[in-house]
């Protein structure tokens, strides 16, 4: 058996630079559906809010010629084969050498790869060239937003290679906080990378593992890293689903029936339960801190490499990064947002006209705060559908920029009276310091501020890329501070013990923390390699181009 896989991309640096605070990302896998490729695109579309710098999707296909025994058909049904597979697409190209033909009644295997710089729309759209080339019954994919390596063709994923026992495909999201460490180890046993992402060192640390099997490589691989990562894999048989230890990253495990009432249904793997929403795939369960899960033909196989621990899922993922209308741990994001809302009014009340979101993250905190303080919410702030997260912009101008571009403040409403602005955070503080000057040229009386999250003081090392301290609003300026900046009348902040009520627990316990809070804490749930390292200048510093 053959695997026909050339890849050739030209690098191509756009030019961008990169943000510093950005999307995590978004994965999806599909394994035993006809259609493995176009559920994968829909899967990535629900999951565009997660990163919109390139989309990729790698599938798997094994192609019986028709009827070996006859030459004719065999010719038929090879020629075929070779004519999909030379097709082009952007700055892939997967060739067929023609020495290649099958000459037995083997089966003819292929991954086939479309990585796009962009939007998953504009690259996978339905009738479009990409998914017409991604055959198979497998499929994976990925929407990006860096967190380390830069804008470029090459750093487009999921990231694939021909190991000794077959190709490999991953998909990640998350950020390894010991990558550079690993690097270095690699690169002095003669490594080659491809790409410039931490996410290359899983790849190459199952290349290099001794162990007899891919299933053994790679969780000898995943052994030795250390950071945040949600994982998908594609090999000629499975499609592996793998969550760090403390499951900072959230990936969740779902069933879809195939349109042959005969099949088995497929099995489908996402960042979000909305991207199964999406695709018409119930919810089996999400996979385990830790857990990694096999899946092939014969059904589900879960190992658990490490210790167990206790979960520690991402913050963020509740306050910002997820869609609404997924549930995370058994909770509704939108409630968990709702409920925020309802603690910050209990913390800061302040009387006022109306209260008003900034969209969309603070939609739903919004009218939690205006539900509990009984003050009318009203949208004093109208967003324009067609400009996306403000984080996702490169550079700080044009993060300003997208902001007054994506709001405006609604002039009827607002002028002459007092306004309370809610929103789910304060990073840099670009959103708020536009927001609040809109509202006073429109004439609003009174601007109150409140954000439905502690200040956000710390950065992350996980697959959110927070900028450094100095970047942080929170971490610069005093509550005092802030509100004379921001020029407002007042400015109010969920404490922590609220936040943690908000998603559910009784109380905050500083020496056993339920979430990775460390943004607002200082309180970090790994170790960072990396981090200590490169203070100590025992490597090389930002080899993954941290601050491209
Ligand atoms: O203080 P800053 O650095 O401006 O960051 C915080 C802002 O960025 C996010 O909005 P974004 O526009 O990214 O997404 P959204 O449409 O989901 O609110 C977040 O919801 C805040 O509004
Ligand atoms: N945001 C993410 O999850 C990024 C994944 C990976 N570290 C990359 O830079 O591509
Ligand atoms: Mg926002």
């Amino acid at each position: 058996m053959k695997t026909a896989n050339s890849e050739t991309i030209a690098e191509e640096n756009i030019g961008l630079e990169t943000a510093s605070l950005r999307h995590k990302c978004g994965v999806f896998g599909v394994f035993g559906h006809k259609d493995a490729a176009i559920l994968t695109a829909l899967g990535l579309h629900a999951l565009q809010h997660r990163g919109q710098e390139a989309a990729g999707i790698v599938s798997f296909d094994r192609t019986y010629p028709t009827d070996t025994k006859n030459e004719k058909s065999r010719d038929t049904a090879f020629t075929q084969l070779r004519k999909n597979m030379t097709t082009h697409s952007g700055k892939i190209h997967v060739e067929y050498d023609a020495s290649d033909r099958p000459d037995t009644e083997e089966p003819v295997e292929s991954f086939y790869i479309e990585r796009h710089l962009g939007l998953v729309g504009d690259n996978f759209g339905k009738d479009g060239e990409a998914i017409k080339n991604l055959k198979g019954s497998a499929a994976i994919g990925h929407n990006r937003y860096s967190t380390s390596g830069g804008v470029a063709l090459r750093n487009i994923q999921p990231i694939f290679a021909d190991l000794k026992l077959g190709g490999f495909a991953v998909a990640h999201n998350g950020n390894l906080t010991n990558a550079e460490t690993l690097w270095d180890s690699l690169m002095q046993k003669g490594a080659i990378f491809q790409s410039k992402m931490d996410t290359e060192v899983i790849l190459q640390l199952t290349a290099h593992s001794k162990e007899s099997n891919t299933i053994d490589r790679f969780l000898d691989a995943i052994k030795q890293i250390e950071g945040g990562y949600a994982l998908v894999c594609l090999t000629n048989k499975k499609l592996i689903g793998a969550r760090d230890p403390w499951g900072i990253r959230p990936l969740i495990l779902g069933k879809i029936k195939n349109s042959d009432p005969e099949a088995q249904p497929a099995y489908v793997l996402a960042s979000e339960s909305c991207a199964l929403e999406a695709v018409g795939a119930e919810t089996v369960r999400e996979i385990e801190n830790g857990e990694v899960v096999v899946i092939t033909r014969n059904g589900i196989k879960s190992h658990f490499p490490f210790p167990k621990t206790e979960p520690r899922p991402c913050a963020f993922e509740y306050l910002y990064f997820a869609r609404p209308d997924s549930i995370m741990h058994g909770k509704s994001i939108y409630e968990v947002r709702e409920e925020m809302g309802r603690q910050l009014a209990l913390e800061h009340p302040v009387a006022a006209d109306l209260v008003a979101p900034v969209p969309d993250g603070g939609n739903p905190a919004g009218l939690g705060y205006a539900e509990a303080s009984k003050i009318p919410f009203k949208f004093g702030i109208i967003r324009n559908h067609y400009i996306g997260r403000t984080f996702i912009q490169p550079t700080q101008d044009a993060r300003a920029g997208s902001v007054t571009r994506k709001h405006a403040a609604n002039l009827h409403l607002v002028r002459g009276k007092s306004v309370i602005l809610v929103d789910d955070s304060i990073v840099r503080g670009t959103t708020s310091k536009a927001i609040v000057a809109m509202m006073r040229n429109a004439g609003a009386k009174e601007v109150h501020f409140r954000v439905a999250s502690p200040p956000i003081k710390h950065p992350d090392f996980y697959g959110v890329d927070m900028p450094t301290e100095a970047e942080l609003l929170a971490s610069r300026m005093s509550i005092e501070e802030m509100t004379q900046w921001l020029g407002v009348d007042s400015l109010g902040f969920l404490s922590i013990e609220g936040f943690y009520k908000a998603l559910g627990e009784d109380a905050y316990d500083p020496e056993n923390p339920k979430f990775a809070d460390h943004c607002f804490t200082n309180n970090y749930p790994t170790v960072l390699t990396d981090k200590r390292n490169a203070e100590n200048k025992i490597h090389q510093q930002n080899i993954f181009g941290r601050d491209r």
